[in-house]
């Protein structure tokens, strides 16, 4: 699979391809505006350049130029793999997959879903092909992380599944896992817990953020701490993980904690709006 479209320009999306075109791919992102678009062209460029300063690739320029980003969808008509990487929420992501299937023409295009938590049999069913959408679930920041949870729903192919792998580790050269369509699958289900617990700790004044963070650093070898973490992922998209953790199995550790609840209305995001457990220039 050498022509891919990536829909959501965000923090994945424009990760997701990067890591395409550096594998030589002919990639199309799709945004939802003109200022989305020219965001996600910033961040690809800023990502690229710093690539390139660090000697990871020849040409910042030669990789940006086998990128191009739209705002019609209509763009991945001819595309063999769409990756979804949209905000997550259900009702969105079911209405672009409902979109992609009438636009996406070749009849086995895989259409993947990067989503972190949505069970992917419910953007499967609003499709005439089931068989050929799937969970490809990067990690973030997704240039320097090398995991890929592959996540096929009960009416998955398995030739989607294999053409899958083969491009997320073969293309791509990162390393898979396979998991099954349960909300957050291995990744998120074990991991929001933990960063929920963080949050329920800080909130209840039994430790500060630094020094709940610095525990985590120093005592248990984390590349950061829980709360810098959450920063990282966005509190946005670590609320709605926890929604859909806890909509699937009912169980207290995956409520979403209220100081959680209260940045995400006060639009502290993290490190995507300046501030969050911290704040960032
Ligand atoms: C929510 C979901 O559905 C699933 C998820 O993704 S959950 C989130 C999973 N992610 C994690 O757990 C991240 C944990 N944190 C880390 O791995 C590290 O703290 C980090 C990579 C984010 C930053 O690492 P650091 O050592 O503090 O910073 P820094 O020295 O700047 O970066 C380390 C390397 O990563 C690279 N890097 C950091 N951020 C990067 C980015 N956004 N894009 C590209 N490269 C990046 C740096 O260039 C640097 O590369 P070199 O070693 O080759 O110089
Ligand atoms: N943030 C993280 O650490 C991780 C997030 N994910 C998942 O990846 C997906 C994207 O997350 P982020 O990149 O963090 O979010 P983000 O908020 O940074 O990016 C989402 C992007 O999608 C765009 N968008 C929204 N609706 C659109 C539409 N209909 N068509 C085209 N573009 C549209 C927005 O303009 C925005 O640029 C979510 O499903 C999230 O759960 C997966 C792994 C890690």
């Amino acid at each position: 699979m050498k022509n891919v479209a990536v829909v959501g320009g965000g923090l994945m999306g424009s990760g997701i391809a990067e890591v395409s075109a550096r594998a030589g791919h002919d990639v199309i992102v799709v945004e939802s505006s003109d200022d989305a678009a020219k965001a996600a062209l910033g961040r690809l460029e800023k990502s690229l350049v710093r690539a390139e300063a660090k000697g990871k690739i020849a040409s910042a320029s030669d990789v940006l130029g086998l990128i191009r980003v739209e705002t019609d969808l209509g763009a991945v008509a001819d595309r063999e793999v769409v990756v979804e990487a949209i905000v997550e929420d259900e009702a969105a992501k079911v209405a672009l997959f409902k979109s992609l299937d009438a636009i996406v023409e070749a009849p086995d295009a895989i259409l993947a879903s990067n989503t972190s938590s949505i069970p992917i049999m419910k953007l499967g069913v609003v499709t005439t092909r089931p068989t050929q959408v799937i969970g490809i679930h990067f990690f973030n920041p997704v240039p320097v992380l090398q995991l890929v949870e592959l996540v096929p729903s009960l009416l998955t192919s398995e030739d989607t599944t294999a053409r899958s792998r083969a491009w997320v580790e073969g293309s791509l050269g990162k390393q898979a896992i396979d998991c099954q369509d349960r909300a957050g699958f291995v990744v998120n289900a074990l991991l929001i817990p933990f960063i929920l617990s963080a949050i329920r700790m800080f909130e209840s004044g039994f430790a500060s953020a630094e020094d709940i963070d610095r525990g985590l650093v120093l005592g248990a070898a984390h590349p950061q701490g829980p709360l810098a973490l959450a920063d990282l992922i966005g509190l946005d998209t670590t609320k709605a993980v926890a929604e859909s953790l806890y909509d699937e199995f009912k169980e207290p550790l995956y409520a979403a904690p209220p100081l959680l609840q209260r940045m995400v209305d006060a639009g502290l995001l993290g490190r995507k709006t300046g501030r969050g457990f911290y704040t960032y220039a």
